[in-house]
């Protein structure tokens, strides 16, 4: 089976687009683990297809792929990318489209300026929405890795997010950490793992370590649950940049009940076919 794929990135947080509207897509998780494969197949940290809705609401289906082949809720440097992929296939004449994921509906805008912001919903802190095991919601929890107690803020940004507060991201143990937070037993779906370094109210540094896929350039969903974490923690005003590796983003925030919104560059790669 030849299908056609478009290669994106947000950040260097990189995608492999399909069209599943124009195209059927039908694949295991062993085929998007070989899509995935930066050796073998294409290579990128998340796979992303593009459908059509199923709900009257929406204009198009979201569906995202990690790596390691599991389907997961959310991603946000991909909704970026989402946007930017059915403008240019001419697939929409919208600038602004409702986009129906596992998690609810987000709204990417692309603007006069190239860049996408994104409607990335409202932040959720129930434990049986992160999902998260503990006795009572709290603003941090302590998790215990080999050899150390982290404390982490916990909620949802469609997917699971872990934010720790370190006090430089660079020189911080993600390689070590970030795989015994993504599978510690309490959480049941795994999680992805953030370390935040505040610079200042309105500036954090952060690095991702992300479920199913490792540290990533820059995590979409990763920079929202941080500035939120923050801000609950008093640490960050309501508007901050957030620098990753690849790259920054603005994150917006007006505090609980309100939408997180989420704004930075989608880029296409190349285009190519693939052989499944
Ligand atoms: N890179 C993404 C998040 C992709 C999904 C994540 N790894 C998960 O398993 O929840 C982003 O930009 O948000």
């Amino acid at each position: 089976m030849l299908l056609k794929f478009t290669k994106m990135h947000g950040l260097g947080n990189d995608f492999v687009v399909f069209d599943a509207i124009s195209q059927s897509v039908n694949l295991s998780p062993a085929q998007f683990q070989f899509i995935a494969d930066r050796h073998f197949g294409i290579g990128c940290d998340q796979i992303l297809l593009v459908e059509r809705a199923t709900r009257l609401d929406a204009d198009f289906r979201y569906r995202i792929f990690n790596a390691d082949g599991g389907e997961v809720e959310q991603c946000g440097n991909g909704a970026r990318c989402f946007v930017r992929f059915v403008h240019d296939k001419a697939l929409s004449p919208k600038t602004e489209i409702r986009v129906e994921t596992a998690s609810g509906i987000i709204v990417p805008r692309l603007e006069p300026n190239g860049q996408v912001t994104v409607n990335m919903g409202v932040p959720r802190f129930e434990l049986t929405e992160v999902p998260f095991i503990a006795e009572k919601r709290a603003l941090t929890y302590l998790l215990g890795l080999e050899g150390k107690l982290a404390e982490v803020s916990v909620l949802s940004m469609g997917n699971p997010h872990a934010v720790q507060l370190v006090e430089d991201v660079d020189g911080a143990a993600v390689a070590v950490e970030g795989p015994q937070i993504e599978s510690h037993p309490s959480f049941p779906a795994r999680v992805n793992a953030g370390f935040m370094q505040v610079l200042d109210r309105g500036r954090i540094k952060l690095r991702v370590y992300e479920r199913g896929a490792g540290e990533t350039l820059a995590c979409g969903t990763g920079a929202c649950a941080a500035v939120v974490a923050g801000i609950m923690r008093g640490l960050l005003d309501d508007e901050v940049r957030v620098t990753t590796r690849g790259g920054e983003l603005i994150i917006r925030w007006e505090g609980e009940g309100h939408p997180v919104r989420m704004t930075g560059p989608a880029v296409t790669v190349f285009e190519g076919e693939i052989n499944l």
